[in-house]
């Protein structure tokens, strides 16, 4: 399903270069809940975002369904990304729109009719369990909530793939305990998913198979069961 090969990502810091993620090849099967863990600063979150070239590699190929997306135009990758969602520590809501608003909005840009938005959105908010909340803003919610949503705006467009950067790190253990397993839920229902965690409990928890970077270099790959002997 997602096939890095020989990825690269260097930032300027200062008057240097850092090489936050170095010459990675990772092959993720479809089906997998990969978790990708490591020390702050390992090139994780990096990695994550070169998968749906939010952070484009300086080198490398990326393959997601059998797609190269290093090669696509612009136009050709914004289409391709409808098959990757992606939710976020911070959940990433629009304040100034409301749930609904929020949940359509990959719909709204591409174009699709507002009567099937509505319908599709509603679905969603019933599935993440919020719909009595669809005209609530974000500011009113709860942590849990808000990821619910960004978790709904995600799914909206019947992804394969669905990116989580440390998706329950900002919430208390019980609510992030509701929300991995609303993702096994995700998963359940065909999603292939990517997780980047600092917690070996929800490696343990939730992950088929696990890798672990260090400086940039996924330093071992496995399934999960097998990787802590
Ligand atoms: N946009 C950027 N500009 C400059 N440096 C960056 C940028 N993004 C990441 N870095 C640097 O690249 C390195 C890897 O960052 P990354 O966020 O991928 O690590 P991480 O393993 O996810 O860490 P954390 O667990 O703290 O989020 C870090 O040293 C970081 O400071």
């Amino acid at each position: 399903m997602i096939s890095l090969q020989e990825v690269s990502r260097s930032f300027t810091q200062g008057d240097s270069r850092l090489q936050a993620v170095d010459r990675v090849t990772l092959e993720i099967a479809a089906g997998e809940i990969h978790g990708i863990m490591g020390a702050s600063g390992a090139g994780k979150s990096t990695l994550l975002r070169m998968i749906n070239l939010l952070e484009r590699p300086d080198a490398g190929k990326v393959f997601v369904g059998g797609q190269e997306l290093t090669v696509l135009s612009a136009s050709a990758l914004r289409q391709a990304r409808r098959s990757i969602g992606m939710i976020f520590q911070h959940f990433n809501l629009v304040g100034n729109r409301t749930v609904e608003g929020n949940v359509g909005m990959p719909l709204e840009l591409s174009g699709v009719r507002r009567p099937e938005r509505q319908q599709r959105t509603e679905e969603l908010l019933r599935y993440v369990g919020l719909l009595e909340k669809k005209h609530q803003y974000p500011a009113s919610l709860s942590g849990g909530q808000k990821q619910r949503v960004a978790i709904a705006r995600a799914l909206i467009s019947r992804p394969k793939v669905l990116l989580c950067d440390e998706p329950t790190s900002a919430l208390d253990e019980r609510t992030a305990s509701s929300i991995l397993e609303l993702l096994k839920e995700v998963h359940a229902s065909g999603v292939t998913i990517v997780m980047v965690t600092h917690e070996r409990s929800v490696i343990d928890r939730m992950c088929s198979h696990v890798s672990v970077m260090e400086h940039g270099r996924i330093l071992l790959t496995a399934p999960v069961k097998e990787s802590y002997p």
